[in-house]
């Protein structure tokens, strides 16, 4: 799978990672919850991670961090679909939005936003009803065991790979019952949701066993508790980590790279690429 089908005709090519930048729209998402809050500074930001080489921007109205309190209908609305409108207004970037209510799908969609990020994978109600309905979007499908509000209180599996790689084969099929063509789907194993420390790691080390399903995959453990735990650090201070994490990951198969730390990111998949494509030139 080297490209992406998108609305109004636009493509995303896949031949290697490209970065998504995330844009939390949140009072508290962890990492920088409350200083997008405004509109316009929403934007702005967006507009820099653009800048900066992100070729998708994934905007967040509901924080999924372990805990974390339910987000009504009515606050994610008025989080997410100003910003949506506002951003397709000035700006023709590929728009992600990290949500899994039927509601705010339907209507960032209708806003304009290309793509549906589900941590829970279109299983709540309505869900792949609204995304039945729009072909042209495309969705991230990911995994979690359990929920955020429990989900990290002693996750266990009986084999870790073959678990997630069942739900994906389930939420696929689910997908394909509702007239959902799988071109359309990115698959995302889901670091740090109901994982402990030993399954992110060796999800990372083995992230390649999701491309089986020959759909890009998306990796996303920026400035998670994966890399804070590990190095005892604080969230401010997980950017070593989280770039280390996120070249493994692209090594590994990643497709599309989900970080806070564009640039950075953007800079050290290049010297990646820089080196490949000097082996595969000679
Ligand atoms: N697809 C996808 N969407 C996400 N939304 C969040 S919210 C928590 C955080 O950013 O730490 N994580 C992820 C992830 O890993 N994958």
């Amino acid at each position: 799978m080297t490209a992406l089908k998108l609305p109004r005709g636009r493509i995303l090519r896949l031949d290697s990672p490209v970065v998504m930048g995330i844009l939390n729209v949140t009072p508290d998402s962890f990492s920088d919850g409350g200083s997008y809050c405004q509109l316009d500074s929403a934007v702005k930001q967006a507009k820099t991670l653009l800048n900066q080489g992100a070729k998708i921007i994934d905007i967040g109205g509901e924080s999924t961090r372990p805990g974390a309190p339910d987000v009504s209908l009515e606050d994610e609305l008025d989080r997410v679909i100003p910003l949506v409108k506002a951003l397709r207004a000035s700006s023709d970037c590929i728009i992600s939005i990290d949500t899994s209510k039927s509601e705010v799908m339907r209507q960032a969609i209708i806003a304009g936003a290309d793509i549906i990020n589900d941590v829970r994978a279109l299983q709540e109600p309505g869900a792949i009803e609204v995304l039945a309905q729009y072909p042209e979007v495309a969705i991230c499908l990911m995994h979690m065991q359990g929920q955020p509000r429990t989900m990290q209180s002693n996750p266990h599996y009986d084999d870790l790979f073959a678990d997630i790689n069942e739900f994906f084969a389930e939420r696929l099929g689910a997908c394909e019952q509702a007239g959902i063509q799988s071109e359309r789907i990115i698959l995302d194993p889901g670091f740090g949701f109901g994982k402990t420390l030993a399954h992110n790691y060796q999800i990372l080390n083995k992230f390649d066993v999701f491309n089986q399903f020959k759909l890009p995959v998306l990796a996303g453990l920026s400035r998670k508790s994966m890399i804070g735990n590990l190095l005892n650090r604080d969230t401010n201070e997980r950017l070593a980590g989280s770039l280390a994490g996120a070249l493994i990951a692209a090594q590994n198969g990643a497709k599309i790279i989900r970080v806070h730390d564009v640039q950075e990111t953007v800079d050290v998949l290049s010297v990646w690429q820089a080196c490949i494509k000097g082996i595969t030139n000679e």
